[in-house]
């Protein structure tokens, strides 16, 4: 079958202010003779991924069953109009599939885009849409390796385009608003879901299907957008898009790192697979605050030795990972607040400058 850059190929470009060229649809477009672009507004370009916000089913109240990454993003643009009232908005396809297909290969051509647009005078800001599920660790990492001030925002959406009260659109139109915000510049990639802005390294996906699934318990939201404002109250504190050093212009891929999850009554064979397999680095969901039980630690320990930097995390939803004295002795790295999944972003990262577990330590308190 095709690969989630195989949609690359025929990527669908848009204008919605102006003239709208629709690539090889049958729907009727609605062109106009109004210019391209308009002086006054920003111009925002959509990066479409997949995920629910672009979901299909053949029931309005099917809200489980449906397909993602069903709709190219001149349908998610089209059923929006209102959005070219606050901005000039065109559209990319980067990939049309549910989230958990996104992968590294997706992450640094997304990346590489993304630096390659802000760094035009044409674009002022950009908008992702993305599945939810693992639209936390997109966010994460192009918070992490975007060289830009200029406004990102990850959009998804909880119900698909065909449900009644789909969540999508008004949370697209909320999106393209914050990332034509000149307030929403040098915060870090945004998310925009349930009128919440949220900051990449805070929010965290919590409800398995709800609407309000996106939350930010420990450190809050940045903002809201209330009526048709955009308000902000907080800003992120660590080291996030022009104040990080991580550059991916010159990578191709990132070093592997897996995940293991702590459970009583485990053993050490996941780590001996992780390492056989390649891991450079492993990020344990550990129990509580980061604890391994004594089995894996058998299987952490030997990793350890062998040059894979083993990294605490928790599997408990928030909170910090104390460090602890031992860390040192065995060479672990502890993850700070980031949960397992936004840790193994950063370590990928980290890894590519350095192998050093000390260094990577300093990298976990400071992003
Ligand atoms: N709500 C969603 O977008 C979930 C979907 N499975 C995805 O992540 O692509």
């Amino acid at each position: 079958g095709n690969g989630p850059l195989a949609s690359t190929a025929h990527a669908d470009t848009i204008t919605v202010q102006g003239t709208i060229v629709a690539p090889s649809s049958s729907a009727s477009t609605t062109a106009s003779s109004t210019p391209a672009v308009s002086n006054h507004l920003p111009n925002i370009k959509i990066l479409a991924t997949g995920g629910t916000i672009a979901g299909s089913s053949a029931s309005n109240t099917d809200t489980t069953g449906y397909k993602a990454g069903a709709l190219g993003v001149d349908t998610l643009i089209q059923a929006v109009p209102e959005m070219k009232k606050i901005a000039n908005v065109t559209g990319e396809q980067v990939a049309n599939v549910g989230s958990p297909d996104i992968n590294n290969e997706v992450l640094l051509k997304m990346a590489k885009r993304i630096n390659e647009l802000l760094a035009s005078d044409d674009v002022d800001g950009i908008v992702i849409t993305h599945g939810t599920d693992t639209l936390e660790e997109t966010a994460y990492f192009l918070d992490l390796v975007v060289k830009s001030d200029k406004p990102v925002v990850v959009v998804g959406s909880m119900r698909p385009a065909t449900a009644i009260s789909a969540d999508g659109p008004f949370n697209l139109y909320n999106a393209v608003k914050v990332a034509g915000n000149t307030e929403s510049k040098g915060k870090g990639v945004l998310v925009m879901l349930n009128d919440r802005i949220g900051a990449a390294r805070y929010i965290t996906k919590t409800n398995t299907t709800s609407v309000d699934t996106f939350r930010s318990v420990e450190q809050g939201y940045l903002g809201a957008i209330i009526g048709d404002k955009v308000y902000y109250y907080n800003e992120p504190t660590r080291k996030h898009t022009t104040s990080s050093i991580f550059d991916v212009s010159k990578l191709t891929s990132l070093p592997q790192v897996d995940i293991l999850y702590e459970y009583q009554n485990n053993g050490r064979y996941l780590y001996d697979a992780a390492v056989a397999a390649g891991a450079k680095g492993i990020v344990v969901a550990g129990s509580g605050d980061g604890s391994i039980s004594s089995a894996s630690m058998k299987g952490a320990n030997d990793a350890a030795k062998k040059g894979v930097i083993i990294a605490r995390s928790t599997r408990v939803g928030s909170g910090t990972v104390a460090p602890s004295s031992d860390d040192n002795a065995n060479n672990f790295v502890t993850t700070d607040s980031l949960n397992p999944q936004k840790a193994r972003i950063l370590l990928m990262l980290a890894l590519t400058q350095t192998n050093d577990a000390g260094k990577i330590q300093q990298f976990f308190n400071q992003y």
